[in-house]
């Protein structure tokens, strides 16, 4: 059976204070499901929020990296940076960073060979805008960015990658993609896989949804037989919320 996975990424939320009083409040919650649950804080919490949550189950994972091990990059953070804080997982190529930070699939292709160099795990974001989904050209979008990002890679690799699906259009707007829209994406990323690597690969690997899940829509969406969790933004930020969908499946 595939891992199922729930991480909050809490993109650019949360001081030191603030991070410090979500995570006593996410220790303190009581997990039903077998879930993995992980969560992105801001690269300057990130090494408290390993040290609190060391004796717990949740991950702590960035919320991304710069390609370059190191030099001239002001403002960037490399992948041997974030393991020497202990984090284990990055998230890449979520669409605010391929939207706001011109980060383009070779730029994530670049990312993507960095982090697994360094033994990083990866949650590899992508998703259609609503003009591709209106227009019916999404799988086509989502195909080319899985391609262009990660199919110059050894079958091997997908063991350290997570892959995530995210319509910008369900991102932070309350609109949900409907549990069969979610299904119908995931089946055929899983085919494109399979195409490529063949269907242990393709069945192996967990793809995770994301935009707008909220604990009144988890368990429906979580029930699809090929959404294996969930990458939680707005709902991550509260404990009782965060718990309440790592706990649907
Ligand atoms: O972008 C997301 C997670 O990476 C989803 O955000 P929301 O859950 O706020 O829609």
């Amino acid at each position: 059976m595939r891992q199922q996975i729930v991480a909050g990424n809490w993109k650019m939320n949360n001081d030191l204070a603030q991070t410090e009083s979500l995570l006593a409040d996410l220790k303190s919650k009581t997990q039903t499901s077998n879930a993995e649950v992980m969560v992105a804080p801001t690269f300057t919490n990130l090494y408290h929020a390993n040290q609190a949550l060391k004796n717990s189950k949740i991950e702590v994972i960035a919320q991304n990296m710069h390609f370059a091990a190191n030099g001239a990059y002001t403002g960037e953070i490399s992948a041997s940076m974030l393991k020497s804080v202990g984090v284990k997982t990055v998230i890449l190529g979520h669409s605010e960073r391929r939207e706001y930070f011109n980060e383009t699939d070779e730029i994530l292709a670049k990312k993507v060979d960095a982090a697994l160099a360094n033994d990083l795990r990866i949650i590899f974001c992508f998703g259609e805008v609503l003009a591709d989904r209106k227009s019916g050209n999404h799988e086509n979008v989502v195909g080319t960015q899985i391609k262009n990002a990660l199919f110059h890679l050894e079958a091997a690799a997908f063991k350290n990658i997570v892959l995530a699906y995210e319509p910008v259009w369900a991102i932070g707007t309350g609109e949900t993609a409907s549990p069969e829209q979610a299904q119908d994406m995931h089946a055929f990323i899983r085919k494109t896989l399979s195409n490529k690597y063949g269907a242990d690969v393709a069945n192996s690997v967990s793809i995770l949804y994301g935009g707008s899940v909220k604990p009144n829509n988890a368990q429906e969406i979580f029930g699809k037989p090929d959404v294996d969790g969930g990458l939680i933004g707005g709902a991550a930020l509260n404990a009782d919320d965060f718990f309440a969908i790592v706990n649907a499946f």
